[in-house]
């Protein structure tokens, strides 16, 4: 046996070698230079060693195969021919695995992405287990690059071009039943049973019984037509028009890497596989220097940070919930529900006034759940588990024992202060009172109440199983365990938190409604509503500030905007056109009247021209998309600042995290902070004042920008 720094080396009696991977110092193993140069002579020694009959190479870490590639590196890279280097250096060491004439297998338990699946990808066989914690996939895009060990090449000679574009274009992570029913991989097996199947794959390599990998089922089952289509150059045009095509349409040009991935596979499936790692490792450096990737691969550090942030700045400690109420089974109640039975395995009680307001909670997390079990998500007997974790109720039994309660119910100030007092009345004096309301502050919420300190806002964002982000609001007076409590909860049920102090609109409100308000004030002055969302969309936004109205309701905005005003001024005040369209009973989607048509009729999406008569406009005002956007982004950014400044958000971090997990802000920007990073301080500040000359006072450039601007300061080192 010999000792490497990243990996032990290991010749068995047997014949075969095994080469176990544990990268020091990494909760998760990680691809780093240093470890292709230590694996490389290591090969050759496979390669010469004829007493060596084959090849399994391994994890020692648990839960963890290869999380990929060492994503810091690129940060080292400083032109594209670096990065371009680092995919070049691993071609040639996943080119000598694929070439050794003994099998290699790989023996995949945990998470197996990126280079980590490229690796495995150049063995000649994959056998994983089929653990939860095994998930299998090439990510790379979320980070705004590419494959580029060679998965761009490999996979779809592996499982055939379209399954593995929607891999890579997706980035999704597959299941171990998915990654076998694909043709990825050779065998699951239980955990256990992993290094005996992976040697007896070696043998039955070696005796030529299993010279290949079994073919795909998109080939076997979807039959021969895909087949035909994939191997034939008019088929194969076909496949990537109609990638681009997705494409274009999901990215708006935005996102560079999707279409280097498309032009790798085409010109690799035409051209041989030489040419096509080449052009693989071309695109991969130019895109780990672009700005795009640099603004992912902070987004994906931002978030790794927050996992080990307990929210507050003292080493508190969150308590454990064995328990948990929600009051008021409508949409968001259900979905916390939800999330708290499936995700945070948690017992829940949902209390409703009304029997069907219960019966609706049950049934949201029952048709999840089923959703789940249907696609062997989850087995039949772990869905009734999770099922059995949640009760409900119309009164106040079973409340006695919980450690938190959440209310979602209407945002009503008397209501909510009921519902402090009922809680202290049915529960016990360490119940922790978390609020979902989005517009009240949490201050006023907890005026009432005997324990203030355990008065928190638990702000979620909707559909709530969807939605990533959960704002944490803090009082003066709320104590650290209680915050840190929230924070794990949230992080338990799958979501990001970030902790913000009280205050008008919380964070994420309170930088969208400047953004919004700017959309009713051009819709005012004339420019079309289709104008204003595609606006926005074009700028990376997954929906437009008039779509975003209608989806959350015109009502419930106009009822966040005079709380908003009350607090800034003038600068939040309601546009007219809001106020004129919730006149006339226009709530949206909900009651079906909304700025767009919601009767059923009109083919897609189509304006409902009405709302031009109701506000006395004619559309006809031309306003340049950019400049739509610009204004709109610098809006929000500025408003994001004032937030950093008074305490609001604890860091440019959580402010850039919170916008794009909470409103979709573009993530190929960055974040609000980023994004005025990467224009520099002094174009911020002149861009507002250029805008305040022509529109007044709502642009005004946030005190801190003014002093950043000169101290030539930045938000991010
Ligand atoms: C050439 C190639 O094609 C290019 C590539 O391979 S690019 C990389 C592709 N891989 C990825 O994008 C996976 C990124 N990682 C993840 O998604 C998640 O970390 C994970 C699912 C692997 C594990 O999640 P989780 O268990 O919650 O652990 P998480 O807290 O995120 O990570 C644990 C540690 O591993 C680190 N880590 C995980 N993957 C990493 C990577 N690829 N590079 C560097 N560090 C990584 C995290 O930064 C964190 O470090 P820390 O403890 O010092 O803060």
């Amino acid at each position: 046996m010999s000792d490497n720094t990243f990996f032990t080396f290991e010749h068995q009696e047997d014949g075969i070698a095994v080469i176990t991977i544990d990268v020091p110092g990494e909760s998760q193993n990680v691809l780093k230079m240093e470890f292709i140069e230590e694996l490389e002579p290591v090969i050759d020694q496979v390669k010469s060693d004829s007493s060596i009959k084959g090849l399994i190479i391994r994890s020692g870490k648990a839960g963890s195969f290869i999380a990929g590639a060492d994503i810091t590196m690129f940060g080292k890279a400083n032109t594209a021919e670096d990065a371009e280097k680092l995919s070049t250096d691993g071609h040639r060491i996943f080119n000598k695995i694929e070439n050794l004439k003994k099998p290699v297998v790989a023996a995949i338990h945990g998470t197996c992405l990126g280079g980590g699946l490229e690796l495995s990808l150049a063995c000649s066989g994959r056998v994983i287990s089929d653990s939860p914690k095994t998930k299998i996939g090439l990510p790379e895009v979320q980070l705004g690059v590419l494959p580029g060990g060679g998965g761009t090449q490999r996979l779809p000679r592996l499982v055939g071009i379209a399954p593995s574009l929607d891999m890579m274009l997706t980035g999704k992570q597959l299941f171990p039943k998915q990654a076998k029913k694909l043709g990825l991989v050779d065998e699951v097996v239980p955990e256990a049973n992993l290094m005996k199947a992976a040697k007896k794959r070696v043998s039955d390599l070696r005796k030529g019984k299993e010279k290949k990998a079994p073919i795909s089922s998109y080939f076997t089952m979807k039959g021969i037509q895909k087949l035909v289509l994939e191997s034939n150059p008019i088929g194969r045009n076909i496949i990537f028009d109609q990638a681009r095509k997705t494409v274009e349409k999901k990215t708006k040009g935005n996102y560079p890497a999707p279409k280097k991935i498309i032009e790798c596979v085409e010109k690799g499936m035409s051209q041989g596989m030489e040419a096509g790692l080449a052009i693989e490792a071309r695109n991969f450096g130019q895109l780990v220097v672009s700005p795009e990737a640099k603004a992912l691969i902070s987004v994906f550090f931002a978030t790794t940070e927050l996992k080990k942030d307990n929210g507050v700045d003292s080493d508190a400690e969150a308590v454990e919930l064995n328990k948990i109420g929600v009051l008021g089974g409508g949409l968001m109640g259900s979905g916390i529900a939800y999330v708290s039975v499936d995700k945070a395995k948690k017992k829940v009680r949902v209390k409703d006034v009304r029997e069907e307001g219960v019966n609706g909670a049950l049934n949201y997390s029952w048709k999840l759940i089923s959703k789940k079990m249907k696609k062997r998500i989850v087995s039949p007997s772990d869905a009734r588990r999770t099922m059995s974790y949640l009760t409900g109720t119309t009164d106040y039994s079973g409340f006695k024992d919980t450690d938190m309660v959440i209310e979602a119910v209407f945002e009503d100030l008397d209501l909510k202060h009921q519902m402090v007092k009922d809680v202290e009345e049915h529960c016990s004096d360490n119940t922790i009172f978390a609020t979902n309301t989005s517009s009240i502050p949490i201050t006023k919420i907890a005026g009432g109440a005997k324990n203030p300190e355990k008065v928190v806002g638990l702000h979620y964002f909707s559909p709530v199983e969807k939605m990533p982000l959960v704002e944490i609001i803090a009082t003066k007076k709320t104590e650290d365990w209680v915050i840190a409590t929230c924070v794990a909860l949230a992080k338990q049920q799958g979501k990001t938190p970030i902790v913000v102090n009280d205050g008008a609109g919380f964070y994420v409100n309170r930088i969208l409604a400047p953004y919004i308000n700017e959309a009713g004030i051009l819709l005012n002055e004339g420019v079309a509503i289709e104008k204003l969302d595609k606006a926005m969309v074009q700028a990376g936004f997954p929906v437009g500030p008039i779509t975003l109205l209608d989806e959350v309701g015109i009502d419930v905005a106009t009822k966040v905007a005079p709380i908003l005003e009350d607090a800034f001024g003038e600068r939040m005040s309601t546009p007219k056109a809001f106020e004129k369209l919730k006149e006339d009973d226009r709530k949206g989607k909900k009651n079906k009247r909304g700025f767009y048509k919601y009767d059923g009729k009109s083919k897609g999406k189509e304006v409902d021209e009405s709302v031009y008569s109701v506000l006395g406009i004619s559309p006809d005002k031309h306003v340049d998309g950019k400049e739509i956007a610009e204004r709109g982004l610098l809006l929000m950014a500025n408003e994001a600042a004032r937030c950093l400044d008074e305490g609001i958000i604890r860091s440019a971090r959580d402010g850039d995290i919170g916008a794009i997990f909470g409103i979709g802000f573009p993530p190929f920007k960055g974040g609000p902070f980023r994004y005025m990073d990467s224009l520099g301080i002094e174009t911020v500040v002149e861009r507002l004042e250029h805008y305040q000359q022509l529109h007044g006072d709502r642009y005004k450039p946030a005190d801190i920008l003014v002093k950043m601007k000169s101290n030539s300061d930045s938000f991010h080192s």
